[in-house]
């Protein structure tokens, strides 16, 4: 059996008999199988050959059982010669000067059909064209897709860099690979019957919705790159998408606003998701051991109590006082800050007080759990400073910025959150004056914080365990002792006989009843 044998084309651009018969390939049966001819034609792509292109291919209304044509790069503006093909399977004909839109007989097994860049405007009836199932219509000048609707085989359709601007006329064909690349869509319509649908690309287009991608169950890759989408909730047009693999919406506005964002003025969370992120690597890159904190059993969680709120709100004055008073289930964690020491300050008891060195070092030692940048000093919590506490079979009371808490909230501890919140404006900024330590910018800076912490609390339902109003703080701290009596449930065993306190056959530590809470 012969297999391609070259095409040559004359010089003038017309492909003649002699050119032919020796261009020819693949002989095969046809008709009762005691006939023999040629089944495919196909011309070399111009970059391997260096003949001319041809133009006048109407020699080939002799060659009717063939099954193949491909005839891309060439000058070929006529292809009624097709039409005396009436076995013609692939018709490659890309790359060519046509502008007629199937303009000949159909042939009836015709499957596969390239068309791409020609000089096509405007689509036809194909209706006759039962067994089409790829078409490929790239690079023409099509501005509406027609006369599809009865092409009930078409799997693959591609109309890539057209000037299309709606998408109309596919219905519910069964394609299952449609691109409109490079065309000038703005919105997704026209696709909520195209239920097969598994691989749609509208990249470079002016698309600004996801909405009309909703009911295409088994999509698994869409390409939206270079599209006019700003706004990410648009994803929530293919949350139920569950096929969905790949979502390509690279160089949209989205991304623009999202990175700068991110990079100038990043939400809490961002900042929390990197700090965490800093500090797991470097704890892992540390050699592995067993903490107190995960003892007695590695599924319950560490009890721990962080209090919240906005600088000098007195969370650090209330959590030292819980700790005194709750002594044998709690302990003060120390953080370790660059600031220097206030007057009265304890190295080891308020702060470990470290130089900026000092601190930058312990960094990719993985000493810390979450750190923090606040008013031109780090300040941190590590993982010592819990395993300290820890080692004493005591919950671990802490006290941080906002930031701290978004933190540690990615972090496997679950300690019990509290915000510590002034309500009165005025009494808070006259506190931190009188307190003598900050300068008018500090203290604007802590009191703008309140609606930081305020909206949190709005916004994020559950986020803090516990809400305290700080400005009077005997009240904070009689409300405060309540919440955590309530977290020891204290209050039912002082009332009974079996007060856990009591108790000599109580071997339960302050961290276990800590957990044992219905928090945990
Ligand atoms: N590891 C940490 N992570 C996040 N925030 C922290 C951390 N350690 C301390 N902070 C918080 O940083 C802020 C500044 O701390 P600093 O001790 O300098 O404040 P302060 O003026 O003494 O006020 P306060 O009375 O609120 O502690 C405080 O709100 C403090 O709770």
């Amino acid at each position: 059996q012969l297999r391609f044998i070259n095409l040559h084309k004359q010089k003038d651009g017309v492909l003649t008999a002699q050119v032919v018969s020796s261009s020819i390939s693949q002989l095969g049966l046809f008709g009762t199988g005691l006939q023999r001819s040629y089944h495919s034609l196909s011309l070399p792509s111009i970059t391997l050959c260096s003949h001319s292109a041809i133009f006048d291919i109407s020699i080939l209304c002799n060659y009717v059982y063939l099954q193949k044509l491909e005839l891309p790069h060439n000058k070929i503006k006529d292809l009624s010669c097709v039409s005396h093909m009436p076995y013609l399977v692939i018709l490659d004909a890309s790359h060519n000067e046509i502008s007629n839109f199937f303009e000949f007989q159909p042939p009836k097994n015709l499957k596969e059909v390239n068309f791409s860049h020609n000089r096509m405007t405007k689509m036809k009836d194909l209706s006759a064209y039962l067994s089409l199932n790829t078409l490929n219509l790239d690079h023409n000048n099509f501005r509406e897709i027609s006369g599809l609707e009865q092409c009930c085989k078409l799997t693959h359709l591609s109309l890539a860099h057209n000037k299309i601007s709606r998408i109309s006329g596919l219905d519910s064909l069964p394609v299952t690979h449609l691109c409109l690349r490079g065309n000038q869509l703005e919105m997704i319509e026209g696709l909520e019957n195209l239920k097969s649908l598994q691989v749609l690309d509208l990249s470079l287009n002016r698309i600004s919705s996801l909405s009309g991608l909703q009911n295409l169950h088994l999509l698994g890759s869409i390409d939206l790159e270079k599209n006019l989408i700003s706004e990410i909730q648009e994803c929530k047009h293919i949350h139920n998408l569950l096929l969905l693999r790949d979502l390509n919406l690279l160089r949209n506005p989205v991304q623009v606003i999202v990175s700068s964002v991110n990079k100038y003025d990043p939400p809490l969370d961002v900042v929390a998701a990197r700090d965490h992120m800093t500090h797991l690597v470097y704890q892992l890159m540390q050699p592995q051991v067993l903490y107190d904190s995960t003892l007695p059993s590695p599924d319950s969680p560490y009890p721990m109590l962080v209090l919240t709120g906005p600088q000098g709100c007195g969370k650090r004055e209330l959590a030292h006082r819980l700790c005194q008073e709750f002594s044998e289930y709690f302990a003060h964690g120390t953080c370790h800050t660059t600031r220097a020491a206030y007057f009265g300050e304890e190295n080891g008891l308020d702060y470990h007080f470290v130089s900026e060195e000092d601190f930058q070092n312990m960094i990719p030692m993985g000493k810390f759990i979450q750190t923090l940048q606040y008013g031109g000093h780090s300040y941190g919590l590590t993982r010592d400073a819990i395993e300290e506490v820890a080692r004493e079979g005591l919950a671990c009371c802490v006290h941080m910025e906002l930031e701290g808490v978004f933190s540690l909230k990615n972090s496997y501890f679950e300690p019990r959150y509290i915000l510590l919140i002034p309500i009165q404006v005025e009494k808070y900024t006259d506190h931190l004056k009188k307190r003598g330590l900050y300068s008018q910018a500090q203290i604007d800076a802590a009191v703008s914080r309140i609606e930081l912490y305020a909206n949190t609390n709005k916004q994020r339902p559950g986020f803090f365990d516990n809400i305290i109003p700080c400005d009077d703080r005997e009240e904070a701290y009689q409300m405060l002792r309540q919440a955590v009596k309530g977290y020891l449930l204290l209050e039912e065993q002082e009332e009974g006989e079996d007060n856990i306190r009591a108790s000599p056959d109580n071997t339960s530590t302050g961290a276990d009843v800590f957990v044992c809470s219905d928090h945990h």
